[in-house]
């Protein structure tokens, strides 16, 4: 089938109350193993491409890959997405490109460190609305500043000065009429976010559940949401690698994330950790190999694990089947009729 909205795949998540997890990539490997996950677990899969895997790839062979994807896995619904647009214009090439959804990360301008003001995010988000929506393509914003690399103060920090202001995310959702919204409740990116397992003081998910229950339209999005499992930094660590000790986000928070109103859960470091740890062990045990199938397809297989058990943990596992996907001229016709409107003060009036 084509790549298809991800508008769609999380509203079917929302009425079926789990959640979608948001894989990123860089290369076929990774593809690979996100497809294998999503045939064995009958999950739909949103694949996700940063600016930087963008540029790594040159984006036209990762959307390739991503057509080849589809069309060898038919049965799985699959979302291409933009993941932290720094700008209207990266938004506007993705999709042009081909992109089934963009975020716009208006919380920073275009150069990615300086913090914007309320009022900047909501009018280069609502323009990224307007063109995407017009082209039947979803979008996501972020009101607040994840911890970590985008407080400007490096990874690890706790985020806690940037949680988002709720009512600040309500007249964000109305003023831009997004499909997701990314909030920022504690987490960061990397594997370095909390230095102890967190608890109720370092991860707001109390400022979650306030939040869905007053935008219940508007989907959530967790980034930062690696839960940097153990075993897998020791698969790096026994194999001469030199990882801190670290916790990442514990899967009962996604999960009571997922009970309240969180449809999509990005996540990255976790698949890195586990194609680093099996490249590492096969450097180790067999220094003798140089072929790169040697290592890239132990590396292929480890990344489909954790994929697969957190598809089964977030819930979308067994869904694949669940609908027949919509066309992106469909979701451009449901924008146009208001069918799609999340906003507080239109939706229902359709
Ligand atoms: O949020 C992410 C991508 O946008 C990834 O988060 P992690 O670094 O926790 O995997
Ligand atoms: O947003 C963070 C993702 O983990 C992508 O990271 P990247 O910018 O290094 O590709
Ligand atoms: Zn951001
Ligand atoms: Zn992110």
């Amino acid at each position: 089938m084509p790549l298809v909205s991800m508008r769609q795949l999380l509203d079917e998540a929302a009425k079926g109350g789990y959640g979608v997890g948001a894989f990123n990539v860089n290369n076929m490997e990774q593809i690979q193993a996100i497809m294998e996950a999503a045939r064995a677990t009958k999950s739909p899969v949103i694949i996700q491409a940063s600016r930087g895997a963008r540029a790594y790839s040159q984006d036209k062979f990762l959307y390739h890959l991503m057509l080849a994807a589809a069309d060898l896995y038919p049965e799985i619904p699959v979302a291409m997405h933009q993941d932290h647009g720094n700008s209207f214009e990266t938004c506007k090439s993705a999709i042009e490109l081909g992109f089934t959804s963009v975020m716009m990360d208006g919380s920073l301008k275009a150069d990615g460190k300086t913090p914007t003001d309320f009022e900047e995010n909501v009018e280069v988000t609502r323009r990224v609305v307007e063109f995407a929506h017009e082209r039947g393509v979803t979008v996501e914003g972020e009101i607040g500043v994840l911890g970590g690399i985008e407080d400007g103060h490096g990874a690890g920090g706790t985020g806690l000065e940037h949680v988002t202001d709720p009512d600040q995310a309500v007249e964000f959702a109305e003023r831009t009429g997004v499909d997701a919204l990314a909030i920022a409740i504690g987490t960061s990116h990397g594997a370095y976010k909390f230095s102890k397992k967190p608890d109720g003081k370092v991860l707001k998910m109390d400022l979650l559940i306030e939040i869905h229950n007053r935008l219940p339209r508007t989907h959530l999005v967790m980034h930062g949401s690696s839960s940097v499992p153990k075993d897998l930094q020791d698969v790096i660590n026994q194999y001469g690698g030199h990882l801190k000790p670290t916790w990442g986000v514990p899967v009962e928070e996604i999960q009571l994330g997922i009970k309240n109103g969180v449809r999509k859960i990005n996540v990255d470091t976790d698949s890195r950790l586990a194609i680093t740890g099996a490249i590492r062990k096969v450097f180790a045990e067999s220094p003798e190999k140089f072929d790169p199938r040697d290592y890239l397809k132990p590396a292929r297989e480890a990344m489909q694990k954790v994929v697969s058990e957190r598809m089964t943990e977030f819930g979308q596992a067994g869904h694949a089947g669940d609908y027949s996907p919509k066309t992106i001229e469909e979701m451009r016709e449901g924008y146009a009729s208001g069918a799609l409107e999340t906003r507080p003060s239109l939706a229902g009036a359709h």
